[in-house]
Parts: C-alpha cells; sequence; structure tokens
C-alpha cells in the first residue's frame, strides 16, 4: 500500500483519488485554506460538499495546518488546486515538502511569458523554486465527477522521467482510468490547456442558435461542429508553435469534446452566445471556476505577441482571437465565419 496525499480539495482534487484508493492506496486529502467548509463536511459525512459523491471510506481528512502529518510517509503529493491556486501552491506547499517526494498536478493551465512564450505549470514550478523536485502532470479529457462515477476515461500523465511516470501510473491505474505516458510536458499541457479556451469558442454557437430560435435549450450542431473544427486546427498550429508533438492534439480534441459537453466553461461561452454582455455574464457564474477566462487571455497575449514578431499571422488564429476580443476588449459576439475557409491544393 502506497500513501498519497492530495492538496486541493476541489473536485478534480479530490475525484483523483478515486481509483487509487480502489487499488488500495491510502489516501490523504488536505484543504486549502478555501477549503475549510468541504475537508470539514467529508469528516462529518463522508460527502464532498461541490462534487456532491460520497467519497471512498478509506479517505483521510486534513485541514491545511495538518499538513506535516498528511505528509508523513507519504509515497506521493498530488496538487489539486486550480490556475488561480498555483501560486499559492508554489510558496506554500512546494518548498516544504521533501526532494524525494514526486508531485503529480492536475492543474490544467500555462503562463504567458514577456516574449509571446507559454509554460506548463510543471516547468514554472521549476523555474521558480531553487530546489530540484520531480514535478509530473495529468492531462486529457476527464470531468471530476464522471472519474467518481468510474466512466471509463483515457488520460495522459506527463513529466520529464518515463520510470517515475510507470510508478505514478500504477498507483492510479483502473479499469475506467486508462493512462497513457508522456515526456512531453509542453505538447501534452499546452494542448489540455487550450481546450478550456476554445471550449468557450466551441460553446457561442449553442447560446447563438437558443437566441436564432427564441428557444432556450434549443441545440443546432452544424454550428457547434464547425467552431470545434477550427478550435481543433487552430490548437494543433499552436501547439507546433510552442514546441509540442503534434500527436498531443488528440488529448486536446477529447478535452475539448467533454468540456463542451460536460465541463463548466460551456457556461460562459452560454451565456455569450445568448447575447449578455460579458460581465453579466462573470456576475452570473460568481463562484464557478472558470479557467477559460485566465486561459484564453494569457494565450491571446502570447499569440498577439508571437504575430507582432512575425512567428504567425491574424489569420492562423480568428477564433482565438474573436474571444480576446469579447472577454477583454468589450466586443460583440460576431463569429468570423468567412475567417474560417480555406482553399487545398494538391
Ligand atoms: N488533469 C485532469 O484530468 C483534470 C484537471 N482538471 C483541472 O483541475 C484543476 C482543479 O479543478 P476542479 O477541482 O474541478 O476545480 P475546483 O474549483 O473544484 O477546485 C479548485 C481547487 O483549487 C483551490 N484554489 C482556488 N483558488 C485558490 C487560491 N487562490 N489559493 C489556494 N487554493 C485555491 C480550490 O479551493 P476552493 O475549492 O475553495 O476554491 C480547490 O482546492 C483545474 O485546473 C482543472 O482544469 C479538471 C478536470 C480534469
Ligand atoms: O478539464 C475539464 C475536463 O477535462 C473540466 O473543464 P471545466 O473547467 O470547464 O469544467
Amino acid at each position: 500500500m502506497s500513501i498519497i496525499t492530495i492538496v486541493g480539495a476541489g473536485m478534480m482534487g479530490s475525484a483523483i483519488g478515486f481509483p487509487a484508493s480502489g487499488n488500495g492506496h491510502e489516501i490523504r486529502l488536505v484543504g486549502t485554506p478555501l477549503d475549510r467548509e468541504i475537508i470539514e463536511h467529508a469528516r462529518k459525512t463522508g460527502e464532498h460538499l461541490t462534487l456532491k459523491r460520497r467519497l471512498p471510506g478509506s479517505y483521510r481528512y486534513y485541514q491545511i495546518e495538518e499538513l506535516e502529518e498528511a505528509l508523513l510517509g507519504a509515497d506521493l503529493l498530488v496538487s489539486g488546486v486550480s490556475s488561480f491556486g498555483v501560486d499559492w501552491f508554489l510558496a506554500e506547499i512546494l518548498p516544504v515538502i521533501p526532494e524525494t517526494l514526486p508531485v503529480l498536478a492536475v492543474t490544467k493551465g500555462m503562463q504567458d511569458t514577456e516574449e509571446g512564450k507559454l509554460i506548463p505549470y510543471p516547468h514554472l514550478y521549476a523555474q521558480k523554486l531553487n530546489r530540484k523536485l520531480s514535478l509530473n502532470a495529468v492531462g486529457g479529457p476527464c470531468t471530476s465527477y464522471e472519474l467518481a462515477d468510474h466512466d471509463p476515461t483515457e488520460v495522459c500523465f506527463c513529466g520529464e522521467d518515463m520510470e517515475t511516470l510507470r510508478k505514478i501510473k500504477a498507483l492510479f491505474e483502473a479499469p475506467y482510468y486508462h493512462i497513457s505516458l508522456s515526456t512531453d510536458v509542453v505538447g501534452v499541457e499546452c494542448a489540455v490547456a487550450m481546450k478550456n479556451a476554445y471550449a468557450l469558442a466551441v460553446s457561442l454557437a449553442v447560446g447563438l442558435a437558443e437566441r436564432r430560435e427564441g428557444v432556450p435549450g434549443k441545440e443546432h450542431y452544424n454550428s457547434q461542429a464547425a467552431l470545434f473544427g477550427q478550435s481543433v486546427r487552430e490548437m494543433r498550429k499552436l501547439l507546433k508553435l510552442v514546441g509540442g508533438g503534434d500527436d498531443n492534439i488528440v488529448l486536446g480534441a477529447g478535452d475539448l469534446y467533454v468540456t463542451v459537453f460536460g465541463g463548466r466553461t460551456r457556461k460562459i461561452g452560454v451565456l455569450l452566445g445568448r447575447g449578455m454582455r460579458f460581465e453579466d455574464a462573470m456576475a452570473e457564474l460568481e463562484g464557478i471556476t472558470l479557467e477559460s477566462i485566465v486561459i484564453a487571455t494569457r494565450t491571446a497575449r502570447a499569440v498577439r505577441k508571437l504575430i507582432a514578431g512575425g512567428k504567425a499571422t491574424a489569420a492562423d488564429f480568428p477564433l482565438m482571437l474573436h474571444v480576446d476580443d469579447i472577454i477583454n476588449n468589450g466586443k460583440d459576439v460576431n463569429i468570423p465565419w468567412g475567417s474560417f475557409e480555406v482553399e487545398t491544393q494538391l
């Protein structure tokens, strides 16, 4: 039996312990200072407040002040924070863990730089820490509540060292949790972070169709599929620009699919598509984790720098730039359909 300590008791941090717990490992769930209620409630009832599922009986619960106890004898540390908790995790957790303890982060996102580069979180952590840690991450399509329900999925663990990845995989692999491995951290992380921005883009079509038909909940699939296709094209170009392997598009496209159908990002895209102003839509969704906004903003900022530097053109990323205009420049939704058309001559 191994001991897995998870810091960040949000929905995904809590759900990723399910397959490992099923394999007989001890799961210690540690709340961030913002997760107090989740931990208290789980201790009392065995249920997770936001995941809305009963947690396996083998879970142990810790408030952040009990971190030292939760780390005693641990074999793996999982980071369950979202993009909004990355700075906290970097400042408060990574400096105090043993250097021999490998880390696996579920966080999806990237940080852009002044030069227009996009840095995945494991690399950001490595750059900012003055100690050497084994920093690994999970990418791929996987909604937390469906993982808790044992719906089969296919994800990818990435990191620098294949042997370490194999050991971590052995803790989690289950008949419903299939794990590929990759040392292409930039490619995996970039593919699954970008899908957040593009899930917002595809969901615009859901709201637009409702607005056109005047029927809430009325869906049309042509327009969603067209935006899905353009999203995959732009994600593939971006993958190439950041130096990620092309096959990672499978993870990005799968993750895009699940997020359009089952993710929180869809909520903001639909409201914007219906014609709601960005500020009003954000106010309506207050309290819901919406990483798509921060990821779209950072990615578009990097793309605009790449364009200014002559490494890309605006014609390569019309959908990403439109999303950026809607959320950051006060523009109305007006899908640039014509700019998705291409001429291909063999
Ligand atoms: N790799 C994978 O397979 C998957 C990864 N994800 C990713 O996992 C991450 C977490 O998602 P999910 O669990 O659904 O989101 P939740 O909002 O449920 O959880 C977010 C976690 O981060 C914490 N957090 C947020 N802001 C801060 C802060 N400022 N300081 C410290 N901690 C903070 C939260 O505390 P609090 O709950 O109080 O806000 C909580 O512990 C996301 O990056 C998401 O994209 C999601 C699905 C699959
Ligand atoms: O990353 C996810 C599924 O893989 C969840 O996406 P949301 O953050 O939009 O819910």
